[in-house]
C-alpha cells in the first residue's frame, strides 16, 4: 500500500484512497476517482517502462504483482504470415489455404469472402505487380515471408501512427547487416519486394530494418487454426527470461493477455520467455543469438546443472555419474564429469545432441512403444531429466490414455504408474523452469489427475486396493484437478468448452 501523504489526482485535496489496480494514484473521494477514470484509464497500469544498459528498454514492475494478475491486455499493431511456415495461410483470415487464389494477385485465400478482408486489401494491389507468382505449396517455408514485411511498410503510407510504433521498436539493423540472417533476407525480402514485386516505396535499409523488427519483436499467435506473426508494442518491451515470470493467451480477436505466472516484486522486471522452456541451454541460447540477436546470461543459462534440474546433464561412459560443461556460457568449454577424470569436448556434446535430436524428431510420436523403447535405449547415456528424456516422457504422460493407441484400458500397471509418477517428476521440475501458474504446470496437473484415477480403477478393480483406498486416490485427483482447472482456465482454448470436452472424454474411457 503506498504510504506517506498524497493529494487528489482530482481535485489535489488530500488523499488516503488509491487506485487498487495501479496502485500509483490517490484520490479523495469515489466521486473524484470516477471523474478522473476516464484520464487514468489510459495509464493505469502496473509496470513502467525503463531502459537497462544491456537489455535495452523493459518493463519494470511499479507495485507488488501478484500470481494470476493480468498485467496487460493488447491488440496487435499488425499481424501476418510467420518468417517461415510449411503450412500456407489464407491472407485474409490466416486459416490454412488450399488452392484457391485471389483473383486479382494470385496470392492464397481461402474463398471468394476473402478477397477483400482487411487483411489483404491494402496489399493486393501491390501483390498484384508480381508477373509469375511464387508457388504456395508449402515446399518453400518461407514463400509468404515478404508479405507481413509489406504489411508493415504499407503502414507508411495507410497508417502512419502505426508505422511510427513499429519503426521506434529495436532491429537489431547493424547484427542483420554483418550475421548469417543478411543473405536470406536478402534474397527471400529485400530481392524479392523490389525486384518481384517492384515495391518502389522503400529503400534496401528499411526493408532490411523491418526484417529486424519483425524478427526482434514479433509473438507467434494462434488465429484460426493456423499460427502467424503479431506485434504488440508495449508487451514487445518486455525482456526475456530462460525462467520466466508471465504468460500469453490470445483472444479470437487477436487482443494479447499478459498474466503473471508468479508473484513479481516491485522495482523487478516483468519478463518473458522468447525461447522454449522445454529446450536445454545450448539449444536456447543458439536459438537466442541467431533470431534474437544476444546471448543470454541468466541464472538458467549461468548454471551448469540448469538450477539443479539436470535438464542438460549427460551421464559418464567410465562411471555413470554426471557430466556437466566446464561453463555453460561457453559452447567450446569442455564438459567433464562429477566423479571421474572423464572429460567430453564440446564438439564431441553436439554431435551426440544432434543425433538424438534428429533421432526424437524422426519418432513416431503417435507410438508408446517408440517413446519407451527411446528411454530405455538411452537411460546410460542421459540423466534422467535431461531435455531429450523429458521430452520423451511428456509425449508419454501425453499419450497414455489420451490416443486410440493407448487407451487406459488397455494400459498396464506399470505404464498407469509411469503416468502418474513421471508427472509428478516433470512438475517438481516445472516448479524450477516455468513456475506458478505456468500452462506446463496447468496441462501436466491435468496429466496427472487422469492418471490417478485410472491407477486407483486399475489396483480396485485387481483387488489390490480397497473401496477406502480407492477413495484417497480419488480426493487427491479432484484436488489436482481444481488446481488445472484454475490454471488452463486462462487458456482460450480450454475456456470455451474445451476442458469440459477434455474431462467428458477421460469420464468416459475410465467408464465412470
Ligand atoms: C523484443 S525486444 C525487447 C525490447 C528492447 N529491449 C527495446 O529496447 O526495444 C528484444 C531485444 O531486447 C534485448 N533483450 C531482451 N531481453 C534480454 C536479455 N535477457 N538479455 C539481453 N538482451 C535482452 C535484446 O536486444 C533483444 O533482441
Amino acid at each position: 500500500m503506498p504510504e506517506g501523504k498524497n493529494s487528489c489526482e482530482v481535485c489535489r485535496k488530500a488523499a488516503k484512497q488509491f487506485c487498487s489496480s495501479c496502485k500509483a494514484v490517490f484520490y479523495c473521494s469515489k466521486e473524484c476517482q470516477k471523474r478522473g477514470w476516464k484520464e487514468h484509464k489510459n495509464n493505469c497500469r502496473c509496470f513502467s517502462i525503463q531502459v537497462h544498459p544491456k537489455y535495452g528498454r523493459l518493463l519494470i514492475a511499479t507495485r507488488d504483482i501478484k500470481a494470476g494478475e493480468v498485467l496487460l491486455k493488447e491488440s496487435p499493431l499488425l499481424v501476418g504470415p510467420k518468417e517461415k511456415s510449411s503450412a500456407i495461410v489464407c491472407l485474409g483470415c490466416h486459416r490454412a489455404a488450399r488452392d484457391y487464389r485471389c483473383i486479382r494477385c494470385h496470392y492464397p485465400l481461402c474463398g471468394p469472402q476473402c478477397q477483400t478482408a482487411k487483411y489483404h486489401k491494402d496489399e493486393c494491389e501491390v501483390l498484384s505487380r508480381v508477373e509469375v507468382p511464387p508457388e504456395f505449396n508449402g515446399a518453400s517455408q518461407s514463400a509468404l515471408s515478404h508479405v507481413t514485411v509489406l504489411r508493415v511498410l504499407l503502414t507508411q503510407k495507410f497508417d502512419h501512427k502505426t508505422w511510427q510504433l513499429i519503426s521506434d521498436m529495436q532491429d537489431h539493423f547493424a547484427e542483420i547487416k554483418r550475421g548469417d540472417l543478411y543473405r536470406y533476407f536478402m534474397t527471400n525480402v529485400v530481392d524479392f519486394l523490389m525486384k518481384v514485386v517492384h515495391y518502389e516505396e522503400a529503400d534496401e535499409a528499411t526493408i532490411l530494418r523491418v526484417c529486424g523488427i519483425l524478427m526482434t519483436n514479433s509473438f507467434e499467435v494462434k488465429h484460426n487454426g493456423s499460427r502467424v506473426r503479431g506485434l504488440y508494442h508495449t508487451a514487445s518491451k518486455m525482456a526475456h527470461s530462460c525462467v520466466a515470470n508471465t504468460k500469453h493467451v490470445f483472444e479470437d480477436d487477436l487482443t494479447g493477455v499478459f498474466i503473471a505466472t508468479q508473484p513479481i516484486t516491485k522495482g523487478t522486471p516483468i519478463t518473458v520467455n522468447y525461447s522454449q522452456v522445454l529446450w536445454n541451454t545450448m539449444a536456447r541460447r543458439q536459438h537466442l543469438k541467431m533470431l534474437k540477436f544476444f546471448l543470454c546470461e541468466c541464472p538458467r543459462c549461468c548454471d551448469a546443472t540448469e538450477l539443479g534440474t539436470h535438464f542438460s546433464t549427460l551421464l559418464c561412459d567410465e562411471c555413470g555419474s554426471s557430466v556437466v560443461s566446464r561453463n555453460p556460457l561457453d559452447l567450446d568449454a569442455p564438459w567433464s564429469c562429477s566423479k571421474c577424470p572423464h572429460v567430453i569436448s564440446a564438439k564431441q556434446v553436439r554431435w551426440g545432441d544432434a543425433v538424438l535430436y534428429k533421432e526424437l524428431r524422426e519418432l513416431d510420436k503417435s507410438s508408446p512403444r517408440a517413446l519407451e523403447n527411446f528411454l530405455e535405449k538411452y537411460k546410460k547415456t542421459l540423466h534422467s531429466q535431461h531435455r531429450f528424456f523429458v521430452e520423451a516422457k511428456y509425449g508419454l504422460v501425453k499419450l497414455y490414455g489420451n490416443s486410440p493407441n493407448c487407451r487406459f484400458r488397455d494400459m498396464s500397471r506399470t505404464q498407469l504408474e509411469n503416468k502418474v509418477n513421471w508427472s509428478r517428476s516433470l512438475l517438481d521440475l516445472s516448479a524450477v523452469l516455468d513456475p506458478g501458474l505456468s500452462l506446463l504446470r496447468g496441462s501436466l496437473l491435468f496429466e496427472l489427475q487422469a492418471g490417478i484415477v485410472a491407477l486407483a480403477k486399475h489396483l480396485l478393480s485387481n483387488d489390490i486396493i480397497t473401496t477406502e483406498g480407492a477413495k484417497d486416490y480419488m480426493k487427491e485427483a479432484a484436488e489436482v484437478l481444481q488446481e488445472a482447472t484454475a490454471i488452463l482456465n486462462h487458456e482460450p482454448d480450454m475456456r470455451d468448452g474445451g476442458l469440459n470436452e477434455r474431462l467428458s472424454y477421460i469420464a468416459q474411457e475410465l467408464e465412470i
